[in-house]
């Protein structure tokens, strides 16, 4: 695991428009190490066309192995806050969450307090994974007012900024491949601090899962929420949809014994919240899931550690 990269604090905000731009805060190694749980855990976003791994998803599905990467980035985008709007040990961390933007995902101008379950979102603070023109088009962040009036994401870049209208902002659609970001949100009210939560997961999953699971390293079933995504007067299940873009399909047993299987497709909902297997072509491999959800979080770590793999071996015998 590599450290961060050093940075120096920014200088007290000032101004009507408060926000900074801090040019290499991460380093490509934590890029690269966050983009990997996102892959590796990602699940159905709270908007259309986009993706999302959330901290609380990582403790209540047995990953909590994965948190510990965001530890020190998140400790040094509190300091890099308290210290850029001058309030040391004032803040709690509400929120933090991967999220990638996939092709048709944007979003209008808008402030991030602006609904009242939002309002105790003090500071924003959005890293940016990857980058614009290399790895997506569009997406670029625009602010309304003030200066920097817009951001082109660069990998390792972050932007703070108050969250309430005095940094009313947009992002523009993506027109091509996936954007990725760390978005923190800052809180002055303790009731909403993140990390109670996170611990009370953690220590909910050490207690209700066996040994066994706990050291196998593969993702534990999350809970069957929300992956249909209506679009068009119809929609699709983004469980489906990611297992395809990866080669896969769902099977659902037809017999007790688990032997007969059938294609998932019909019903997909109601089939996937079921013990599934899962089907390259014309095979149907024989490890039974949880769910739909479970298979597909397995097949998206190891699509990802062998594309991962491949690039290392890729970069080491150059
Ligand atoms: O990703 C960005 O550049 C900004 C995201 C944003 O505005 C939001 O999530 O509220
Ligand atoms: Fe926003």
């Amino acid at each position: 695991m590599s450290a961060a990269a050093a940075s120096p604090p920014p200088p007290a905000a000032a101004g009507e428009h408060p926000r900074f731009h801090l040019r290499g805060f991460l380093s490509p190694e934590t890029c690269k190490e966050l983009e990997f749980v996102h892959r590796s855990c990602g699940t159905a976003g709270y908007r259309p066309s986009v993706v999302s791994t959330s901290l609380p998803h990582l403790a209540a599905t047995g990953c909590g192995h994965l948190l510990l990467p965001f530890v020190p980035v998140r400790e040094r985008l509190r300091d890099a806050v308290e210290s850029a709007f001058s309030c040391h040990f004032d803040l709690f961390i509400e929120f933090t969450g991967l999220i990638s933007w996939c092709k048709g995902a944007s979003i209008g101008w808008h402030s991030d307090d602006n609904k009242p379950y939002l309002r105790q979102r003090a500071f924003t603070a959005v890293c940016y994974l990857n980058d614009h023109g290399k790895d997506y088009k569009g997406g670029i962040l625009q602010f309304q007012d003030g200066e920097p009036s817009f951001i082109t994401p660069v990998a390792g870049d972050v932007v703070i900024y108050t969250a309430d209208n005095s940094n009313t902002h947009c992002v523009d659609e993506v027109t091509e491949g996936e954007r990725l970001t760390l978005t923190l949100w800052f809180t002055r009210d303790s009731a909403y601090d993140e990390d109670p939560k996170l611990l009370s997961f953690l220590s909910q999953t050490s207690l209700n899962y066996e040994p066994v699971h706990q050291s196998s390293y593969i993702p534990l079933p999350a809970s069957d929420i929300m992956y249909w995504f209506a679009y068009d007067h119809s929609g699709f299940d983004i469980r489906c949809a990611r297992v395809h873009i990866l080669g896969f399909s769902f099977h659902t047993s037809i017999d007790e014994d688990n032997k007969s299987v059938a294609p998932a497709e019909d019903d997909p909902i109601e089939l996937l919240g079921k013990p599934v297997r899962l089907g390259r072509g014309d095979d149907v491999f024989d490890k039974v899931f949880a769910n739909g959800l479970h298979a597909l979080q397995v097949s998206t770590y190891f699509h990802f550690l062998s594309s991962f793999s491949l690039q290392i071996m890729s970069i080491r015998l150059q």
